[in-house]
Order: structure tokens, then sequence, then C-alpha cells
């Protein structure tokens, strides 16, 4: 029953799903998209895939936004979605209306008076493009105004090739820059952009709004830039967040309003402070801090029973549970294979998985190892334990750096709690590191994964007790992690094809290892910090100097440098948090690094020798290529819209399925 009126959507390979797929009728509304969005109205959008037994919880709804029924849930986006006007689901949710919300959705029922897959995809399409514009018309480009041509600090790189690139990568914050249009702030109800007073850093490509956890490894960049201003109002954009929403959303946009992404609030108010020393604006943010850590503390909570007693821990758990509007087909197909009474189950912990910033990974999936037998909520992350142990640090030393004795004291005794109770659910004695704990197994999952060094990064362990850094960095040596050209990998899973697993590797998981190396008291883990600092700068110098472009995530595997690859999108080109820890650990280690003559701009390109590597970076797939960096165009021009060739294609499966009955 599920392949019979559907639209056809040729897909390309993801999660592992073969290439080709059929966006189920049964998984989607079953009613004409002649509905309205009033309370009373019996034909009210429901929840795709109906049949579920708890009630449905959207990702954007009445409460927190006037245009849920276009860009959350409701008959156009899904009809979008049915007929693939898009390659990538994010592009129409991003766009905005040129009429107010409810005008457009009663045309849209006026015009499409039948149930979802009667409709024309072509007469779909003209609607789309009379009625929005193009993703990314609302935010301006823009100069920041602490932007100077050449800071102290990078100026001070001594690496001559080196500096040069840190003045490349300097002036492409003034490409990342955005400004949300003035005239939005009367009509927000026309977009799904989350109104912003400033200008922020955006990470780039089809990441045009800010995004939380991004927001840390800019802000490092940006201080490398000595851009302090830029700083102090990306975090006002965030405080704003907190002060609206209770918590930072994922990401600038409301259909990212039910998650958050990892707590790294704190972490940025902290950093600014140890630049700037601007005690005033510690005091104005502690207030917001402390309702983050609220939020965190109602909402993300979970008891949990171990050998030694019963703690509380944190754990990404957000309550929506239905298909993440940026990626609806996606999740759509995921669930096609899901029971019916698990489809929401499925689709909370695919969006959790979001809130971890991981999405997606083995790491959160059961041993079989792929998409469907997901278990966020099953698993009590280790990472998101030590950023809280992080944020109850850094609480106890903002407040006694500006004079509040009782709040730090608090802190003080809430972290050293806090830290012993990392130490009983995530520490394994046997093995000797933290790992995530899986409520169902009732034990560790003892695979790598780069998140275990997080305890690191945060100091989230007793400070006399070097042993514990030391074998974490026994075990991470023992188990190869560090013997790859191009840096250390998210995972040593490589058959998930999902994007935070083997051979990614991504800017802010090495910066993490790199920092908990270099601040241990250990010459030999430092000197491993250093190292990869070496091949994590050199990798990303030689895909810069071979594709003139900073990459989101990349193949860390092969001497010949390659963008990182899998997952639902294509990798994206920017990108904010590279561009951020390659600024960082320049200066960092400003007087050491130096680049390899055979890398030198002058030099000729040496022959690649590594014949252990060359299978996977020799693969002649045409999709194993970087994609072309995106940019914004018109929407009938957009070459992401699918064919018309497509469109015959899946025609023609459908007469040929029909026949077939
Ligand atoms: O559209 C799919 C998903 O995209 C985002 O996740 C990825 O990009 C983010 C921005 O760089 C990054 O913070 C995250 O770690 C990446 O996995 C988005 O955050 C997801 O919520 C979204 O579903």
């Amino acid at each position: 029953e599920d392949l019979v009126v559907d639209a056809f959507v040729p897909l390309g390979p993801l999660h592992g799903l073969p290439s080709t797929h059929l966006l189920p009728s049964s998984l989607l509304f079953q009613q004409p998209a002649n509905v309205n969005t009033d309370e009373g109205d019996p034909r009210r959008p429901t929840s795709p895939g109906g049949g579920g037994t708890e009630p449905t919880v959207n990702v954007c709804d009445e409460t927190n936004a006037d245009n849920w029924f276009i860009y959350c849930s409701g008959p156009l986006l899904e009809a979008v979605n049915v007929h693939s006007l898009f390659n990538d689901s994010k592009t129409f949710v991003d766009m905005p209306l040129k009429e107010d919300p409810k005008y457009v959705n009663d045309l849209f029922h006026e015009q499409f008076n039948v149930t979802v897959d009667k409709i024309n995809r072509d007469e779909l399409l003209d609607f789309v493009n009379e009625y929005f514009s193009p993703p990314g018309s609302e935010l301006a480009p823009c100069v920041p105004i602490d932007w100077h041509p050449q800071p102290q600090k990078i100026m001070g790189i001594q690496d001559p090739d080196l500096r040069e690139w840190a003045l490349s990568l300097h002036g492409i914050w003034k490409t990342l820059c955005k400004k949300i249009h003035e005239d939005i702030e009367d009509h927000k109800e026309r977009y799904s952009l989350i109104w912003l007073e400033h200008e922020f850093i955006a990470p780039g490509g089809r990441f045009r709004e800010f995004y939380y956890w991004d927001a840390y490894w800019i802000v490092k960049g940006l201080i490398a830039s000595e851009m302090y201003t830029t700083v102090q109002k990306m975090i006002e954009n965030l405080a704003s967040m907190i002060d609206r929403y209770g918590f930072v959303p994922n990401g600038g946009r409301i259909y990212y309003l039910k998650r958050s992404q990892p707590p790294m609030f704190s972490a940025m108010v902290y950093e600014y402070y140890e630049s700037t020393h601007d005690k005033a604006f510690v005091r104005k943010m502690l207030p917001y801090m402390e309702m983050e850590q609220d939020f965190w503390n109602d909402k993300r909570m979970i008891d949990v029973r171990v050998n030694t007693g019963n703690f509380t821990v944190y754990q990404y758990r957000t309550e929506a549970n239905v298909p993440r509007p940026e990626s609806y087909r996606e999740d759509i197909l995921s669930a096609q294979n899901i029971n019916k009474n698990d489809r929401q189950r499925f689709w909370r912990d695919i969006a959790s998985a979001a809130e971890s910033g991981w999405d997606f990974s083995t790491r959160w999936f059961k041993e079989s190892g792929i998409l469907l037998d997901i278990e966020t909520t099953t698993v009590l992350p280790v990472d998101l334990n030590a950023f809280q142990c992080w944020n109850m640090d850094i609480l106890e030393y903002l407040y006694e750096r500006t004079g509040n004795k009782t709040q730090s004291e608090y802190y003080r005794n809430k972290r050293a709690d806090f830290r012993d109770t990392i130490h009983h659910v995530f520490y394994n004695n046997t093995a000797g590191s933290w790992f995530d704990y899986n409520l169902r197994t009732k034990g560790h999952n003892l695979e790598f994964y780069a998140s275990i060094a997080v305890p690191l990064f945060t100091g989230c362990y007793h400070s006399l007790n070097q042993a514990k850094s030391e074998s974490l960095f026994k075990l991470m040596n023992e188990s190869g992690v560090f013997n790859y050209p191009g840096g250390v990998p998210t995972s040593m899973n490589a058959n998930s094809s999902e994007q935070w697993d083997f051979p990614n590797g991504f800017s802010n998981l090495n910066h993490m290892i790199i920092e908990g190396l270099r601040k241990s008291e250990n010459a030999q883990m430092q000197d491993k910090a250093f190292k990869i600092a070496e091949k994590w700068v050199f990798g990303n110098y030689k895909v810069f100097a071979e594709t003139g472009h900073m990459w989101e995530k990349y193949n860390v595997i092969g001497n010949v440098p390659k963008p990182g690859s899998g997952g639902e999108y294509d990798v994206q080109d920017g990108f904010g948090w590279t561009n951020g820890v390659i600024l960082d650990l320049l200066i960092t280690y400003n007087h050491r690094l130096k680049l390899p003559d055979q890398l030198r701009p002058t030099a000729t390109p040496a022959a690649d020798t590594d014949a252990t590597d060359r299978s996977d970076s020799s693969s002649s797939d045409p999709s194993d290529e970087p994609a072309p960096s995106r940019s914004t165009r018109s929407v009938a021009d957009d070459p992401s819209t699918t064919s018309a060739a497509g469109t015959v294609v899946s025609l023609c499966s459908l007469v040929l399925l029909l026949l077939s009955f």
C-alpha cells in the first residue's frame, strides 16, 4: 500500500539506503490540500504517518511561530517534498514568503484542491516561484565593523606562507558575515529566519543562518582576528535567543525551535572575557548563562542507575516526533521501513541526534550500525556531560571574577559533585577512558568516537589525577586514531556512510583533541597535540591550495587531500568553524608551525607516493568529487531544482508500477 499513488522520487544514496526510492503516500497526509489552519477545522494538518501512539509534537506550531503551517508542517511543505521540487529539502523551508502566510496558504488550498499526489508538479513550481523569494534573500552581506586588514596577532605568524593564508581566511569573515534586512522586523511571519538584531558569521553554503555550536569555533577564530565587537554581537544574538525561547536553538530558523545543540554559550562568554577582561559584559550575560542552565537542567536530565549508585546526567532529547522540515524528504524516506507505531520515536531520535551536532553517526545507532536502528535517547553522551561540567566551571570562575562569591561557591560545589557523577557514569576503569553509556545495554560503548576526548578538553576530571588523561591518550594512541595523514577521524566505523563517522575529520573535534592534549601536563601529549595540529593545518592548507575553498569536513585518509563526504547533503564550503580552528591554531603555534617545503606555493607539486591509502583517494565515483559552492539564485534558475527528465522517469516508473498490480 505504500507504493500506490505517489510522486516518484529518485534520490542519490542516502544513509546507506538503495539509490532509488519512492516517497510512500502512507507516510504522508491523506487529505485534500484544501484544509485551513483554524484550530477547529477537522481537516487541520496532522502529523505525517498518523497512526502513532503519542501526541504529535511539531518542530514549530502556533505556540512559537505565526507561519508554522508553511515551514514546519502541512500540505504545502509535503507537496513540495513529494514532488521533489528541490534537491535539498532545506531549500524550500529557507525561502521567504512574498505575501502573508495565511494568504499564501489559502491560495495554495484554492488552487490545489486535490490530494497531494494529484498536484501538477509544474504548477506547483510556478506557485512556489510566484509566492516565495530565493533562499537567503532576506540576508544582506556585511563587513564587520571591527574588521581590519592586518590584525596584529595574524601578522605575528612567523611562517610567511601560513601568514598569507591566515590573511585570506581572515578575509573570508567578510563573505560569511550576514545581516538580516531591517524591514524583516515588521514582517517576521513571512520568514523562517528568526529575527536577530546584530550581524553574525554564518557557517557558509546551505547554512545561511547562525548555528549554535559552530559559533564557539567561529568565536575562537574571530578572537584570533581581534574582532571582539563581532564576538560580542554574536554572543548578544544568542542571549536574545535565550531571552525569547529559554534556550539557544540548533540554528536561526523557526524549524529549529524544538531542539538545541551542544551548550557552548557560556564558553563563548568565557573566551571573550579571557581576551578582553570586560567584566561589565560578563555581568550582563550571567543571567542568560543561568537561564540556559535551567533549560538543560529541567528539560534534558535523566536518572540512571549504575553499579556504584544512582545519578542524574544530561542527554540530547527533543520532544519533537515528526520529520525535520529541513530534511523532510529524507526523514519520510527513512521511516518507510519503520513500523508505524514506532515512527514518532524514530523521528524523535533523529532530531535528538541533530541536537547533538553529530547528525548522523553510528554513535547513535544500535550494533547493526544503520540509521534505522537509531536510539539517541537511549544513549547518555559523554561530550554533553563534559560540556555541562565545563559550564559549571566557567560559571564558578566568572562569578568569582565579577565578585559574586556565593554563586561562585555554589557552582564550585556543583561542579565537584558533577565531576564525580561523570566518573561514575562515564569512566570505564578497565579501558581507561570515558565513554557514552547506553541505557539499553547498561554499559559503555567502547568503540572510538572523538567525543571521548571532550572531558580532556573541558578539564572535567580531578586535576591531580593526570593518570586519567594519560590513559585516554594511551588508548587513543594504541587504537591508531593518530595515524592518519589528515588528522583524527570522527570514528573508526567505515561502513555507515554517515558524515560523523570514518573517514571524515571535523575541525571542531580535532581542535578539542589538540587543546585537551596541549593543556595536559605531559610532554609527550603536548608533543602529540602539536603533531595533530600540523596534520590538520597542512591538510586544510593543501585542500585550500587545490580547491580554493575551506570545507565543512575533511577526509583524513590518503595523501591526496579531499573534502569530506557522506551524510544527507553535499559537503559545504565556507566554512565558519574550519576557518576559526585554523586561525586559532596558527596563533597558538605561531612560532612553531612551518609549512613543509613541498607545500610552499612556489614548489613543484609532489607526486603522491602513499600506496596504502590510494584505493580510497583515487575513487572514480564522480559523486566523490567536491561539490561546487552554492550561491543564491532565483528558484527558476536554481540548478538544484529537479529536472523535467527526472519527472518523466518518475512518471514512467509510476506507470510500470501500476501495471504490476
Ligand atoms: O540539514 C541537516 C542538518 O544540518 C545541520 O547539521 C550539520 O551542520 C551544522 C552546521 O554546520 C552543524 O552544526 C552540525 O553539527 C552538522 O551535523 C543542522 O545542525 C541539523 O540540525 C540539520 O538537521
